[in-house]
């Protein structure tokens, strides 16, 4: 078992500083009293879900696994955005072969995550639109600090959030809430938030944050570790299974979706309207 001696744990330590100084998108510390790692996101200056960011968390996800992560932080470097989700401007007037990899990847960092046999926790430390959601909705527990918005709102961007993602909102705020959410494509303020369940607690600095999310993360000290995964696997595990058996479908038919030019119509007006940043006519 890794971190069981103090020579397998200063390997580790050693192994994900030389990892992270590769992966200028995701920082990767240990603490190496704890084990835990914190994971965090720094692509300038929203955190937006390109190819190149959601392959980097892809591979750290990996990493943390095949090194048995003792648990994982996932935060955000900027303190105003914890992640603005699927960057926009890749998504207009895209190439097909590049979206197809990046829909391929975002399948992947939900499986591994989502799946992870280790504890994940996230500390949103800013807005957490749509796949900035979908991040903090793929671990097991949420702090979020006050005066920001969370929520999936693709509705109204104009598309349905994927079938995986549902079951993610579902498990954890229930059936009726996520209906209500997800059908408006809600974005809920922090303590909002809090009352519907789509985060756990509330804290005033990203330091009290950390501390909470350690706070649970300790709580599996004395769980044996294949016993909480194999747990966590089988109460996630039909979702994430339904979703690899229909993997390269959905990457199909979001392409199709994504390249159609209705739906490129209704995003240029979002960018236009929502958007600091303009579209180059
Ligand atoms: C078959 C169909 C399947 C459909 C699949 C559906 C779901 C799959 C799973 C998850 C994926 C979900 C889809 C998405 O994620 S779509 C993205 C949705 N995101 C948003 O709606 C957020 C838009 N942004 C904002 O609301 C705000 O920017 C903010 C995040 C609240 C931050 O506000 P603020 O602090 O005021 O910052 P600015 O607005 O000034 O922005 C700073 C900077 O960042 C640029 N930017 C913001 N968001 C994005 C983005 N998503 N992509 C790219 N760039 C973004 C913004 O233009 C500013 O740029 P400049 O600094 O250059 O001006």
């Amino acid at each position: 078992m890794a971190f069981r001696t103090a020579r397998n744990l200063a390997y580790f330590s050693n192994y994900i500083r030389n990892y992270s100084t590769n992966g200028p998108l995701v920082n990767v510390t240990v603490n190496e009293k704890s084990g835990f790692a914190t994971a965090t996101l720094q692509r300038p200056s929203v955190n937006s879900l390109n190819l190149e960011l959601l392959t980097e968390i892809s591979h750290t996800l990996q990493q943390l696994e095949k090194n048995k992560c003792r648990g994982l932080i996932l935060t955000s470097a900027s303190n105003k955005v914890f992640s603005a989700g699927l960057d926009l401007f890749e998504l207009h007037k895209p190439n097909a072969d590049k979206i197809k990899q990046m829909w391929s990847t975002l399948q992947e960092v939900w499986i591994k995550l989502y799946g992870s046999s280790y504890p994940t926790v996230a500390v949103v430390n800013g807005h957490a639109p749509a796949g900035g959601c979908m991040l903090a909705l793929s671990c097991e527990y949420r702090v979020m600090l006050n005066n920001f918005i969370i929520g999936l709102n693709e509705a109204q961007i104009g598309f349905s959030a994927p079938m995986w993602l549902i079951d993610g909102m579902r498990n954890t705020i229930g059936s009726r809430q996520a209906e209500f959410a997800l059908t408006a494509g809600t974005l809920f303020k922090t303590e909002e938030a809090l009352k519907i369940g789509l985060v756990d607690e509330v804290a005033q600095s990203k330091e009290e944050a950390i501390e909470k999310a350690e706070k649970f993360l300790n709580k599996f000290a004395k769980i044996p570790p294949h016993a909480r995964s194999m747990t966590k696997a089988a109460l996630r595990g039909a979702n994430i299974q339904a979703l690899v058996r229909n993997k390269d479908e959905e990457v199909r038919s979001y392409v199709d979706f994504v390249t159609d030019s209705q739906f490129q119509d209704s995003l240029g007006e979002f960018i236009e309207l929502n958007l600091k940043q303009k579209l180059s006519k």
